[in-house]
């Protein structure tokens, strides 16, 4: 319901319009009160992200900077200015990421000061509801070494003015090495934040909800959103939130919104339980990532351009891979459905267990049991049916050595507060298929790539699935064993829905819970003893031996040694910020006629009215 209007010009197309202004739980209204007008204004609280008094010039500010200078200077004045954040409605496409938002602000003129004030601090409830109550302070980790070496400048263009306009106190820490923002969320006060924000790509925010993770204290500040304003060259979380361009990112701070992000737990041979919020990449999509490191300077081009060169070469590394189907994880007690049986290389593949000691029917075309693929591609698990096959004993094989993951034993000592049973937890390593629980697939070949997904894109144009989300509860499995470059070229250009391309014979994809991945082949430390450490993209010193063919991983594009690796869904583990709109994930837009949901359409509407004043971000 909108309260009663309050008398208050709107400046339009050169002139002071008569009218009202009235404010709603979601919109502000103005409506022109000359008899038989039609001009009208709404504006959603969605796109609203800042008002400050201005003197009554009628000059539009050139750049967002500029207008946090002047909410300095104002004294006393009846004029107000909004400042809103929208899409161009002619954006429509889903698929790319190449449309900027745009600023616009809208001139005001209240009856006197205490009438602009008192109509300011209504507004400001429309930026975020506890605007009166809650100072907003943010912590933020600077990484000057991030992309192409520009987050001192979106400091200065984006994050310095939009905190100001939207009043947002910050602290800002520049990052002195690689382990700087780990060590930082662990032994730091972090009591009077309201947000933890980088300026930085994706690998500060994974050192930095590592370090924070790891603090024991971590529970108590459960609530407080992540959030990272791209200045990386990949940038995947960003672009996955909605939040790929920087004053996206800064605009969803100040108005604080922000939703559950499922986490991936990691667990390795010799080192602490960590966790990934975007993917962990083996084969193609984590060699073009990791060894593309050293063309930074060209940005997340970098990585089309390698890829390419990648793919004239493609690389396939031998492993087995054994995942927890997200549909078998939920329920045991129901009969072999053939409807989720894969097709490999033409190929039907009978990979699925036993469930509760029924076999599975057979395809009268294959025998498919170990080592008799057709194809010769695939071995195949089939399990003894066991008993208890929901959670076997945390056994630790005997004959697995001193690199071997010992369990659960491993998992307590670094086990973050809240941390829910991971489904892998019970499996040693190397996986005995007879005791793997059997509502496990298991697989084996030559891999082109496997990436493991909790967000929808990798870099500003690498869309990796468009059906996964970061809060749904699910993993997702992408795989190949495919050489073709024609097939394959489609889904990394990004040329076509991705989705589209899971066909389960180049491309396969699967909704999962847990998976372990166990490569032939595996990188060595060079002091057998120590543990390998965590290995930083930078480094010019590997603490590894690069054994050919090993190949690398990639955990939120951070390169990791290859071994064996076990990594399992924990729901809605920690808060992210996204964009104001993000509730109709922008992944899942499609193009339609409805306006999309940060368009001027649906942000605004207007009759007559039609000139506001294009503000820049930064010039
Ligand atoms: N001052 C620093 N010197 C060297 N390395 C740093 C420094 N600060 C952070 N790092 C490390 O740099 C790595 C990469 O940083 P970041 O993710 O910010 O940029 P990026 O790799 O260009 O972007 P993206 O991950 O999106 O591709 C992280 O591992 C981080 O810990």
């Amino acid at each position: 319901m909108l309260a009663g209007g309050s008398p208050v010009k709107l400046y339009t197309s050169s002139e002071w319009l008569e009218g009202s202004l009235s404010m709603g739980k979601d919109l502000l209204v103005w409506i022109d009160s000359t008899p038989k007008s039609v001009n009208k204004l709404v504006i959603s609280k969605k796109a609203i992200f800042s008002v400050i008094l201005t003197e009554k010039h009628t000059k539009a500010f050139k750049t967002i900077k500029e207008a946090a200078k002047i909410s300095d200077s104002t004294k006393e004045s009846c004029c107000f200015t909004i400042f809103t954040i929208s899409r161009n409605d002619s954006s429509t496409n889903s698929n790319d990421n190449n449309d900027r938002p745009v600023c616009d602000s809208w001139s005001f003129s209240a009856k006197d000061h205490a009438s602009a004030l008192s109509l300011i601090k209504q507004i400001q409830v429309l930026i975020r509801p506890d605007y009166h109550s809650r100072q907003l302070y943010s912590l933020v980790l600077i990484n000057h070494t991030s992309g192409k070496r520009k987050a001192s400048k979106i400091l200065k263009d984006f994050v310095e003015p939009v905190f100001k306009l939207g009043n947002v106190k910050y602290d800002i820490h520049e990052t002195t090495g690689p382990d700087f923002a780990y060590d930082f969320m662990l032994s730091h006060d972090l009591s009077k934040y309201t947000s933890f924000c980088t300026i930085s790509g994706d690998g500060l925010l994974h050192q930095m909800i590592n370090g924070f993770l790891s603090r024991p204290d971590s529970l108590k500040f459960k609530q407080v959103p992540f959030a990272v304003i791209p200045a990386g060259s990949g940038n995947g979380l960003a672009w996955s939130v909605d939040c790929g361009w920087p004053e996206l990112a800064c605009i969803s701070i100040v108005k604080n919104y922000s939703q559950p992000m499922d986490l991936m737990a990691i667990t390795r041979p010799n080192h602490p339980l960590m966790f990934c919020f975007l993917s962990v990449t083996y084969g193609y999509v984590a060699d073009v990532d990791i060894e593309s490191e050293k063309f930074r300077a060209f940005g997340s081009a970098r990585m089309d351009i390698y890829g390419v060169l990648r793919l004239l070469s493609l690389r396939q590394y031998n492993a087995k891979i054994h995942y927890l189907p997200a549909n078998k994880s939920v329920e045991l007690n129901q009969n072999f459905s053939t409807s989720s049986v894969p097709v490999i290389n033409g190929k039907q593949i009978n990979y699925i267990t036993s469930v509760n000691g029924i076999d599975p029917p057979t395809d009268g075309n294959l025998k498919l049991e170990n080592g008799t693929n057709p194809q010769n591609e695939f071995s195949v698990h089939q399990p003894s049916p066991l008993k208890n096959s929901t959670s076997p004993s945390d056994s630790v094989n005997s004959s697995s050595g001193s690199s071997l993951l010992k369990s659960s034993d491993m998992l307590q000592s670094s086990r973050p507060h809240g941390l829910p049973s991971l489904k892998s937890a019970g499996i040693s390593l190397p996986v005995d298929k007879a005791l793997l629980p059997q509502n496990w697939v298991s697989l084996e070949g030559s891999f082109t790539f496997i990436n493991i997904l909790n967000a929808p894109w990798l870099s500003k144009s690498f869309l990796s699935c468009q059906s996964t989300d970061i809060n749904d509860g699910v993993i997702d499995l992408i795989w190949s064993t495919s050489k073709s470059r024609s097939k394959l070229l489609p889904y990394f250009t990004g040329s076509q829905n991705p989705d589209s391309m899971f066909d389960n014979v180049n491309i396969n994809h699967e909704k999962i819970t847990s998976i372990i991945i166990e490569p032939e082949k595996r990188a060595k430390p060079l002091t057998p003893t120590s543990p390998l450490p965590e290995s930083n993209p930078q480094s010019q010193n590997k603490p590894y031996e690069i054994v050919k063919g090993v190949g690398i991983y990639s955990l939120d594009g951070e390169a990791a040694p290859v071994d064996f690796i076990k990594i399992d869904l924990v729901p809605s583990f920690v808060k992210i910020m996204t964009s104001p709109w993000f509730e109709n994930p922008r992944n899942k837009r499609q193009k339609s006629k409805t306006p999309r949901a940060d368009s001027k359409a649906a942000l605004f509407s207007y009759s007559a009215v039609s000139k506001s004043n294009s503000t820049e971000f930064s010039k």
